[in-house]
């Protein structure tokens, strides 16, 4: 069977309701307690208070004005209590718009809040988190889960407050006004519990599945979008659309599953809440033949009872709302709570200007634990010295960069840098003096000048020039339209590769590191480009401790030392002529094939 479009999927999590989640999601509303706060109050007083007056106005208004005991009714009374209620009304419709625009306000700073946290945890995750993951899958943590929360924090939490403020309010007055009444109505309020508690489970467990297949449809966008070159011109187009449909159509049934199941909340409250009411006025027509209670009373019981479904609905829809919203909260959570793999030591200190001496001492390590990648490589490079690192393909030579970048930890043995352990300090202060320039150079959307700037955003335009005349860019860059502030596309795609290289040597002669490594850089460059960029390395790789990786060996012909691998061990090192000397050598085999394959 075919393994083509598998995605490797996120896992369902399958602890039950997580409260520990819950309360470190609203950790997040700390900073806007004062806030959140004052809309509560201001709906709590002028928005349940005039709510719960209404209905007490009306019985007083019919007991007394309209149609009191005595028989005379009141005209005067039955005008001030109408002012009363218009003047409630008004007082509420100030106050839920207050609550409205507030609430607005909070939920969208506590989300900006939680997606600025996850991304710039996410920017300190290593390598191997993205090695295990489609960029597509990543993207839907930080948008789909993080937006699924937008209705939890902006509705959801401080409605709540208030609805909880409300219930117990009516509760108070219901029972105050009947007391056996209102613990008749309320009989039903169990059952709705058994039967919401029943569901919860399985509305949490179909929106994660919901939400792995949103994932599983970005990894599979995210691929086409970048493969599309390939996707084209192998003419695949019709397969990636009919897979595409399949995972858009099992994505709305589950969808549909999983909105179905949250639609049954809202029928089991209606139906709990008509047992209700029948109750309520059987049972309310009986106190008022028997027992002497008003019609008024009856009526705003009744009316005080229907507010009493209200917020219990809402609870409920808010409650699911919930269950939603916890399982994209644990998405989210799962992702903060991965540590870098390679992280610095709380004591990790800045790394000084170093010299540039490096020393891989009996270095091991394997990207998986079973499959090394380096099966003890030991080096040492003094100041100043080029490398080159050469071997076929899978040799090992990425890794060495690899490691020496601190991307990954060794499993076993040293780095060091200037005698400094790689480990004992900080990623910045290691990173900032080492320069790589790649194969697949990566431009970012911005001008030509935003590029070269990259990695020292302080340099001035006389710099950037400086360093693109240096490596030979400034001629086509004064060719594009707006020169050095023409806006390169996303990813450069209107630059051709060997000006993308051509840039990324600009951008690491500005950064000017004391470590420069060129990983496969030469590689995309026509020889005539070339030739011309072999004297522009000379000024780049000049007092610098420089590792090439090449497959091209006229490129690395007068490096000081080639360390030649072979499945991650250094089976030659020497200089050119000393390894060309070597009858039967890794390297003079390797240089033979190069020329027999040029000459053929
Ligand atoms: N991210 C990764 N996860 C798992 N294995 C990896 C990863 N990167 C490289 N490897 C494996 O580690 C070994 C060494 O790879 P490396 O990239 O260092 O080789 P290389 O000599 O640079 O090859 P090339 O010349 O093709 O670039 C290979 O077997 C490769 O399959």
């Amino acid at each position: 069977m075919s393994r083509k479009f598998q995605y490797q999927d996120d896992e369902v999590i399958l602890k039950s309701f997580n409260w520990a989640s819950m309360t470190r999601l609203f950790t997040y509303i700390k900073p806007y307690r004062a806030a959140a706060t004052r809309v509560a109050i201001v709906m709590t007083v002028f928005g349940m208070m005039t709510k719960l007056a209404i209905p007490f106005l009306m019985s007083v208004a019919i007991d007394r004005a309209i149609d009191p005991k005595n028989g005379q009714g009141s005209v005067p009374l039955l005008l001030g209590i109408a002012a009363a209620m218009l003047a409630m009304y008004g007082l509420r419709w100030w106050a839920q718009r207050y609550t409205i625009e507030q609430t607005n306000v909070i939920g969208q700073n506590v989300i900006t809040d939680l997606r600025t946290a996850l991304f710039k945890h996410i920017q300190g995750l290593s390598f191997r988190f993205f090695d295990k993951r489609p960029a597509g899958s990543v993207l839907v943590r930080v948008t789909n889960d993080v937006n699924a929360l937008q209705d939890l924090f902006t509705n959801g939490v401080i409605n709540s407050v208030i609805d909880i403020a409300q219930l117990i309010g009516i509760v108070v007055i219901l029972l105050l006004m009947q007391f056996k009444l209102g613990l008749a109505v309320m009989v039903t309020v169990p059952l709705m519990f058994i039967v919401s508690s029943a569901l919860r489970k399985r509305i949490r467990f179909a929106w994660q599945t919901v939400r792995i297949k949103q994932s599983r449809i970005n990894s599979h966008l995210n691929e086409s979008i970048q493969g599309i070159r390939v996707t084209q011109a192998f003419a695949q187009e019709k397969e990636n659309i009919g897979f595409f449909e399949d995972m858009n159509s099992s994505n709305i049934r589950s969808w549909n599953f999983a909105s179905a199941l949250n639609q049954v909340f809202g029928p089991v409250i209606e139906v709990t809440s008509a047992v209700g009411t029948l109750i309520l006025l059987l049972y309310g027509t009986h106190l008022i033949r028997f027992e002497g209670m008003t019609v008024g009373l009856l009526v705003a019981f009744i009316t005080y009872v229907s507010y009493f479904w209200e917020p219990i609905n809402r609870l409920g829809q808010m409650y699911s709302q919930l269950l939603i919203s916890m399982s994209s909260a644990e998405r989210i959570f799962e992702y903060m709570d991965e540590k870098p793999i390679v992280a610095e030591k709380p004591d990790a200190v800045g790394l000084p200007n170093i010299q540039g001496h490096v020393r891989f001492d009996n270095v091991v390590f394997g990207y998986e634990p079973d499959r090394p990648a380096l099966k003890g490589i030991d080096l040492d490079i003094k100041p100043g010295m080029t490398v080159a690192l050469v071997g076929h393909t899978g040799s090992g030579k990425s890794t060495i960069v690899n490691l020496l970048c601190r991307f990954y930890d060794t499993v076993e043995g040293r780095v060091l840098l200037d005698g400094v352990d790689v480990r004992d300090v900080t990623l910045d202060s290691l990173r900032s003096q080492i320069g790589i320039v790649m194969q697949d150079t990566f431009i970012f959307s911005g001008t030509i000048r935003d590029n070269i700037r990259y990695a020292r955003p302080d340099a001035s335009d006389a710099e950037v020039e400086a360093a693109a005349r240096a490596v030979r860019a400034h001629d086509f860059i004064s060719q594009l339209p707006d020169g050095y502030d023409t806006e390169v596309q996303e990813r450069g795609s209107a630059l051709s590769m060997g000006q993308r290289q051509l840039l990324s040597f600009a951008r690491a002669l500005l950064a000017d590191p004391r470590i420069l490594v060129l990983d496969e850089a030469t590689a995309s460059i026509d020889t005539e480009t070339e030739l011309r960029i072999q004297e522009a390395l000379g000024t780049l790789l000049e007092n610098r401790t420089s590792f090439i990786v090449a497959h091209r060996l006229s490129t690395i012909r007068h490096a000081d030392l080639i360390v030649v691998l072979d499945h991650g061990v250094i089976v030659e090192q020497g200089n050119h002529e000393q390894l060309m000397r070597l009858d039967g050598g890794y390297y003079r085999g390797l240089i033979d094939a190069q020329y027999r394959f040029l000459s053929a």
